[in-house]
C-alpha cells in the first residue's frame, strides 16, 4: 500500500494539523473481517485493516462505536470479559492470534497495553516495573532493565531519587508513564493505549503525546482516543468507526474509513467521516 507523505495542512478542524506523515513500513497485524459479541449481541462488525510497525493507528469514533472493543481484540483482552467473542481473524506476524495453540498470556506480553486510568499497583515506582519481569520469569539484571524502563517512559529522572517510595503517590501524568514503563520493561513489539491521556491535565497529555512520538520509533502503538486533535496530533494511520442501526433498529460499529491520518483530517473519503470530524455529528 502507498502511504502519502505529503498533503494540505489547511484541517477541517482547527489545531488539528496533522503532524506524522505515514510512511511506508510493514504490517504488524492484520484484522480480516472481524466481529466481536458480547454474548449475541455483535458490538463491531466486520472490521478489516491493517497496523502498521513502528507507525501509530488511532481509533476514533463517537461513543460506544467499539474502539476499545477492537483494540481490545488484538491481544485477547477480550477473553477476559464474559460472553465476549471474537469471529473473522486476527494475524500477527502473519500467524492467527486466536488460534488453538497460541498462549493469551504470551500475546499480552508481547502486545502490552496501557489503560485510560494510571493503574499502578499499591506497590513502589521500582516494584512497579519490576513486577511484569519477573512473572515473565525475567530476574537478571533488575536495576538495569527498571532504568532502562523507567527512561524509556520518560520517568527516570524524576524518579530516580525515590524509587522505593509507592508509585501511588507520583501525579496521574507520571503515575501513567510509570504505567508505560511497566509495559515496555518486557519489551512487547506493540503497546495498546486505551485513552491514556483522557484523565490527565493538558501538560501531562502532552508529555505522554512527546513520549508516543518516541516510542514510536521502537513500538508499533495503537491508541483509541476521543480527542480527535490529538489523533491528528500523535498518529500516522486513523481508523474512524461509527455505529449504526441494523434494519431491527439494533446499535453495530462498524469502520467507516482507515487511512493516512493526513487524509483523514484534510481529505476523508466518507461523509460521515467529514461530519464526525467537523463536529455536524458525534
Ligand atoms: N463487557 C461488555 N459487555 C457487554 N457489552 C459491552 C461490553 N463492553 C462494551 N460493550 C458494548 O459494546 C459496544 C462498544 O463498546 P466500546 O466500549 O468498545 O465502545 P467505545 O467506542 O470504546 O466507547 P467509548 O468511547 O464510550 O469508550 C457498546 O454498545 C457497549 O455497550
Amino acid at each position: 500500500m502507498t502511504m502519502s507523505t505529503d498533503f494540505n495542512l489547511s484541517t477541517l478542524i482547527p489545531g488539528a494539523a496533522p503532524t506524522m506523515p505515514a510512511v511506508s513500513a510493514p504490517p504488524v497485524m492484520q484484522l480480516e473481517n472481524v466481529s466481536v459479541f458480547y454474548g449475541n449481541y455483535e458490538a463491531v462488525r466486520g472490521t478489516t485493516m491493517a497496523i502498521r510497525e513502528h507507525q501509530i493507528t488511532a481509533l476514533i469514533g463517537p461513543s460506544g462505536c467499539g474502539k476499545s472493543t477492537v483494540l481490545r481484540s488484538l491481544n485477547r483482552m477480550n477473553d477476559l470479559v464474559n460472553g465476549a467473542r471474537v469471529a473473522g481473524k486476527v494475524t500477527f506476524h502473519g500467524q492467527d492470534l486466536y488460534a488453538a495453540d497460541v498462549d493469551p498470556i504470551q500475546v499480552r506480553r508481547r502486545i502490552g497495553m496501557v489503560f485510560q486510568k494510571p493503574n499502578p499497583f499499591p506497590k513502589s515506582i521500582y516494584e512497579n516495573v519490576a513486577y511484569g519481569l519477573k512473572i515473565n520469569g525475567i530476574k537478571d539484571n533488575m536495576d538495569d532493565r527498571v532504568e532502562q524502563a523507567l527512561r524509556g517512559a520518560a520517568l527516570w529522572d524524576e524518579v530516580k531519587g525515590k524509587l522505593k517510595s509507592s508509585g501511588l503517590a507520583l501525579s496521574g501524568g507520571q503515575q501513567q508513564r510509570l504505567c508505560i514503563a511497566r509495559a515496555i520493561a518486557v519489551k512487547p513489539e506493540v503497546i495498546l493505549m486505551d485513552e491514556p491521556c483522557s484523565a490527565l491535565d493538558p501538560i501531562a497529555t502532552g508529555k505522554i503525546e512527546d513520549l508516543m512520538h518516541d516510542l514510536a520509533g521502537t513500538y508499533t502503538i495503537v491508541i483509541v482516543t476521543h480527542n480527535m486533535q490529538q489523533a491528528a496530533r500523535v498518529s500516522h494511520h486513523t481508523a474512524f468507526f461509527t455505529a449504526e442501526l441494523d434494519e431491527a433498529g439494533v446499535r453495530h460499529g462498524r469502520l467507516v474509513e482507515f487511512n493516512d491520518t493526513g487524509r483523514i483530517f484534510t481529505n476523508p473519503g466518507d461523509k460521515r467521516t467529514e461530519d464526525y470530524i467537523t463536529g455536524r455529528f458525534g
